[in-house]
């Protein structure tokens, strides 16, 4: 069956369908990662979003039961140059595109994916649509263009309500803006008791399940469609609790903290993002999905200091608090997809707590 990528440029590419028969609106972008395409798409942060795959064949391995990053992908769509029918691997239970029809996700592929990603790159994000004909594709474009890319997609991904991962060690209580699997699978590696809870929880409510720190996820959309999250974070901050934020949770901190952010052009998505730490100079290959940044200059006034920095671009890629134990990474330290290299962010998180509490620096609720 043919399929269309209509945009709101008015370009139309030509290709074939695969996955689910329904059509999609969403932001347009790209991934450079080669594999990891389960992860990808599970990972709650691309909700209304079409993901292009940069790399040609996508699906080889099929899908698995152990490479979910949430139980309902909230992807708007995907578009590849082929995908694998037959897929062979030991741990495969069914192949990609019938695991979309199976989610309901369509799929758009016999595209030159090349070419839409340099358009992607040029112009910038784009929205699109997929779409089964192109009968009425002006109409589509016209519609494209007056209405707005969609906001609050935290509410649609977020937990309705509060969870509870037994262990014996540290309590960490993660806001839930869309938060990975691999996040909480990093915590409860180290034994952390970890209670997850609503985007939209009052910091009161937090500080009553007495955390011994507090995880601000990733997640989708602009952050400044979540201003619940930002004031939490702020209220937050007069306790001395030590606080995590990584992508979505570190543009949430600046935002708390007085920083501004800002929409990249094309964004980072990939697994081999170059990453240098400031303090050491040493650079990490990190693992990247991100449409917005914080804005550098906006730090000057605030009490955050900037200690990673992306070094294709130099945009801001972590920061720490300067008097608060808190300290927030751009990039994803749980990888899933993509390499380990930062995984020991989450021991400097263990170690943080562990001072914080030594020195009793923790103020009683
Ligand atoms: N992975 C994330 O948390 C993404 C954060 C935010 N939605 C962005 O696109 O920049």
């Amino acid at each position: 069956m043919k399929r269309y990528l209509i945009l709101e440029d008015g370009t139309i590419f030509n290709g074939l369908a695969f996955g689910s028969n329904r059509e999609a609106n969403g932001e347009v972008v790209f991934t450079t990662s080669m594999t990891g395409y389960q992860e990808v798409l599970t990972d709650p942060s691309y909700c209304d979003q079409i993901i292009t795959f940069t790399y040609p064949l996508v699906g080889n391995y099929g899908i698995n039961r152990s490479d979910y990053e949430s139980i309902r992908p909230a992807a708007s769509g995907i578009i590849v140059n082929e995908h694998a029918e037959f897929p062979n691997h030991h741990e495969g239970i069914q192949s990609l595109s019938s695991w979309l029809t199976a989610k309901d996700i369509p799929g758009l592929y016999g595209i030159d994916t090349r070419k839409l990603t340099r358009k992607i790159r040029q112009h910038g994000t784009l929205k699109g649509r997929l779409s089964n004909t192109i009968e009425n594709a002006q109409e589509i474009i016209d519609e494209m263009n007056a209405s707005p890319l969609s906001t609050d997609q935290v509410s649609k991904v977020s937990t309705k309500s509060p969870y509870h991962l037994p262990n014996s060690g540290n309590r960490v209580v993660v806001v839930d803006f869309g938060v990975k699997t691999g996040m909480l699978r990093e915590l409860s590696r180290r034994l952390c008791d970890v209670i997850v809870v609503p985007y939209n929880t009052p910091a009161a409510d937090i500080i009553r399940l007495q955390p011994d720190g507090v995880l601000l996820s990733n997640g989708p959309g602009d952050p400044k469609d979540v201003p619940a999250g930002i004031t939490m974070i702020q209220e937050l901050l007069n306790y001395n609790i030590p606080i995590l934020g990584i992508c979505l949770g570190h543009q949430l901190l600046a935002l708390a903290c007085g920083g501004d952010t800002e929409k990249l052009k094309f964004g980072h998505r990939g697994s081999n993002h170059p990453v240098r730490d400031l303090e050491t100079g040493k650079i990490a290959l990190t693992s990247q999905n991100h449409g917005y940044a914080v804005t550098e200059n906006s730090l000057m006034n605030t009490s955050l200091e900037l200690t990673h920095q992306a070094v294709n671009d130099g945009t801001v890629e972590g920061l720490k608090h300067k008097e608060k134990p808190a300290f927030s990474i751009q990039y994803h330290p749980e990888a899933s997809p993509g390499p380990q290299d930062s995984n020991p962010i989450f021991d400097d998180f263990m170690n943080m707590i562990k001072t914080t509490k030594k020195e009793g620096l923790m103020q009683n609720a």
